[in-house]
């Protein structure tokens, strides 16, 4: 089998949701691809209704083929400071066509104030590996590694766009999505993430400085966070820009013509334009960067502003990572 699925940007390419059908018969839930975690949960009928509000939800009641997942719960923290917890059922969940039978279904029976004002999504699927799932007392899988088997190659391909839709597809690769050839670079598992080594960076059309930089491909993050110090050489080539504490991170004049940000695959160099780097409105007449420092967060992200200037390929088979410009 394999499937593709369309994934529409939010605000400001804020995140990327696609419609995913839970249960019998189906709902059909906008969810927030994330290949930085684990869990699939969704808004559910039995969160209070307040924090319902404005969000479509699963009631497992409903669904003929919902069982509880007994003695089983999840309760998920991110980096961000949201949250959210729940109980578990097993379902059909269907993504782009592919339907896994007997998925583990994380029901929010509460969620934090960030997930109640998002309304884009009504939850998560997370696309990170298993040992990262927060079910307890046993682990759940992800739906990826549930539908790994009907699958002719394990293997999950990333085509987001700026400002526009892209799409998810699964067991293959769709060679009219790139152009060139696709650089690959093994994946460290160990922390749960998709997390490898990048060869270097480069600030516009200055020189590529060699140098590993451990980092993480996460479609739930909105930017980059790198290094402090190869983010304070970013900015050294943009005018008026500034470190903001109230802004809380690197800011400058909106009419300021933003550098490239070239990252190293191995030998390939992944080109993310200026124009991707300017990422919203501040306040003024000031504009908010695409890339900041990953200081505080204890790891490097390449968020979406990276991730929708190329065609990425998750392969949890080996577990590899692959590049080319989209
Ligand atoms: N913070 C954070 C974060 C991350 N690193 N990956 N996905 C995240 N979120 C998904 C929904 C809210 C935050």
């Amino acid at each position: 089998a394999q499937g593709s699925v369309t994934a529409s940007p939010s605000q400001y390419d804020g995140e990327y949701d696609c419609p995913v059908t839970v249960g019998t018969p189906g709902v059909t839930l906008p969810l927030d691809f994330d290949t930085g975690s684990s869990d699939l949960w969704v808004f559910s009928s039995e969160l209070p209704a307040s924090e319902r509000s404005g969000h479509a939800y699963y009631t497992s009641s409903s669904s003929s083929t919902s069982k509880l997942d007994s003695g089983e719960t999840w309760d998920i923290s991110y980096g961000d400071g949201s949250g959210a917890e729940g109980n578990i059922y097993i379902d059909k969940v269907t993504i782009g066509g592919i339907t896994v039978t007997s998925q583990a279904v994380e029901a929010a029976e509460s969620v934090s104030s960030e997930f109640v004002s998002d309304t884009s999504n009504d939850g998560l699927v997370g696309f990170a590996f298993d040992s990262i799932n927060t079910a307890s007392p046993n682990h759940v899988q992800t739906w990826f590694g549930n539908a790994e088997a009907q699958l002719a190659s394990p293997v999950f391909t990333a085509n987001l766009k700026k400002g526009k839709a892209g799409n998810y597809n699964f067991g293959y690769i769709d060679s009219s999505e790139y152009t060139g050839s696709i650089t690959y670079a093994t994946i460290n598992s160990a922390n749960g993430f998709w997390e490898f080594s990048a060869s270097g960076y480069a600030v516009g059309s200055g020189a590529f400085s060699s140098q590993s930089i451990d980092v993480i491909a996460d479609t739930g993050t909105t930017l980059i966070y790198l290094p402090a110090a190869i983010v304070k050489a970013y900015y050294a080539k943009v005018s008026g820009s500034s470190n903001s504490a109230s802004a809380g991170g690197y800011i400058f004049p909106c009419s300021a013509t933003l550098p490239s940000l070239t990252i190293g695959i191995g030998s390939y160099k992944a080109v993310v334009p200026g124009t991707f780097l300017n990422y919203a409105p501040n306040t003024g007449s000031t504009c908010f960067g695409g890339l900041q420092s990953n200081a505080g967060i204890g790891l490097s992200i390449l968020g979406d502003v990276f991730l929708k200037s190329q065609f990425v390929v998750f392969n949890q088979g080996v577990p590899k990572i692959g590049f080319a410009p989209g």
